[in-house]
């Protein structure tokens, strides 16, 4: 996994960054994990961004949690309004209700979206979000704790791409800041972006990094994901991730990019307004993983992570002095303003 990112970046130009989003094959974890860590970590270094095909996620799954959501964003907005997010960042976000861009968004987020936590499974804001139904109650439990196996998964390869020695965890080593049962922020989130005749320059979404250590994302039928493929030279080009049907889609959050020294990218994104959106909404679910609550982003014990490379993260400093916990709470309170929610936010 050499760091080569800068090897192209004379006379202060952009570096050469891989311009289009991988697709690997996750069976290779199985059959040979050495080569599947390989691609996702030279993927990790270049753009940041991944699809994962064969990621073992029945589809009919994914396409019933799809299908819980339409019914859910289709009901009127008082009817979704019981379990309204809070700091605790479950149950419903409103339109507008949240500006991913703080620096440069006068207006919220044209989405609205359903967080579910992992203490939130069996509770009455999931039994809410599935209108009562116990077995997609059951079925969004089981999809979560599917993403939680295949997030562990991935990681398991980033801890192989990085070398960790055995005698810190070896390939294991993110398992114990990434349990199932500890508090963390780690969230099911059910995003709709309505239709509408929108501004194409005006973003759906914001541009963001995301908070966690990664994301997985499924798209449903309209696309409108952009990356921008280095997060530390600006003035490279936003690329599309197009849907790839039977594919998930994994970014690097800055819980990574902090961790590694940003020898990993927390890649920036944006959602925009696709012209397809005048006649049908846009689903996406995110899968937000975050490490345990009183993690600190100690760079990781790996021969390929040098001091140097802090440099890279030095917008993120700030996150080093807290806890995992704490820079949840510090990136949310800075794109929420939980008391005025609706259009003014
Ligand atoms: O809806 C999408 O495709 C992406 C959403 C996203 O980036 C986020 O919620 O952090
Ligand atoms: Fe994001």
């Amino acid at each position: 996994m050499p760091n080569d990112q800068h090897s192209s970046d004379s006379a202060g130009s952009a570096p050469k960054v891989e311009a289009t989003i991988p697709v690997i094959d996750f069976s290779l974890f199985t059959s040979d994990p050495k080569e599947c860590a390989r691609q996702i970590g030279e993927a990790s270094q270049n753009i940041g961004f991944f699809y994962l095909r064969n990621h073992g996620i029945p589809q009919d799954l994914i396409d019933r949690m799809f299908d819980c959501s339409d019914q859910f964003f289709q009901s009127p907005v008082q009817n979704k309004s019981q379990h309204m997010i809070g700091p605790n960042n479950q149950g419903y976000s409103p339109l507008k209700s949240e500006r991913l861009d703080v620096e440069h968004q006068t207006q919220g987020d044209l989405k609205e979206a359903y967080n579910v936590c992992k203490f939130s499974v069996d509770d009455d804001s999931t039994a809410y979000f599935v209108r009562g139904d116990k077995d997609d109650q059951e079925r969004v439990g089981v999809f979560f704790k599917d993403l939680h196996k295949l997030a562990k998964e991935v990681l398991q390869s980033f801890a192989i791409a990085l070398q960790v020695p055995e005698s810190s965890g070896g390939r294991n080593y993110f398992d114990k800041s990434h349990e199932w049962d500890a508090d963390s922020g780690t969230t099911l989130r059910f995003l709709h972006y309505p239709k509408q005749s929108g501004n194409p320059d005006t973003p759906l979404a914001g541009s963001h990094t995301d908070y966690g250590t990664i994301t997985l994302l499924m798209q449903k039928d309209i696309a409108g994901l952009q990356v921008q493929a280095s997060r530390v030279h600006k003035n490279v080009p936003w690329v599309d991730a197009p849907v790839i049907p039977n594919t998930i889609l994994v970014n690097i959050g800055d819980h990574l990019q902090m961790w590694t020294n940003g020898l990993l990218k927390s890649t920036m994104h944006r959602v925009m307004y696709n012209p397809q959106q005048l006649h049908s909404s846009r689903y996406s679910i995110a899968c937000f993983f975050h490490a345990n609550d009183s993690t600190k982003f100690e760079p990781i014990p790996s021969p390929v992570i040098t001091q140097e490379m802090r440099a890279e993260a030095v917008e993120y400093e700030e996150g080093r002095n807290m806890t995992a916990g704490e820079y949840l709470q510090w990136r949310l309170a800075r794109s929420y303003n939980y008391d005025q929610p609706l259009e003014d936010a």
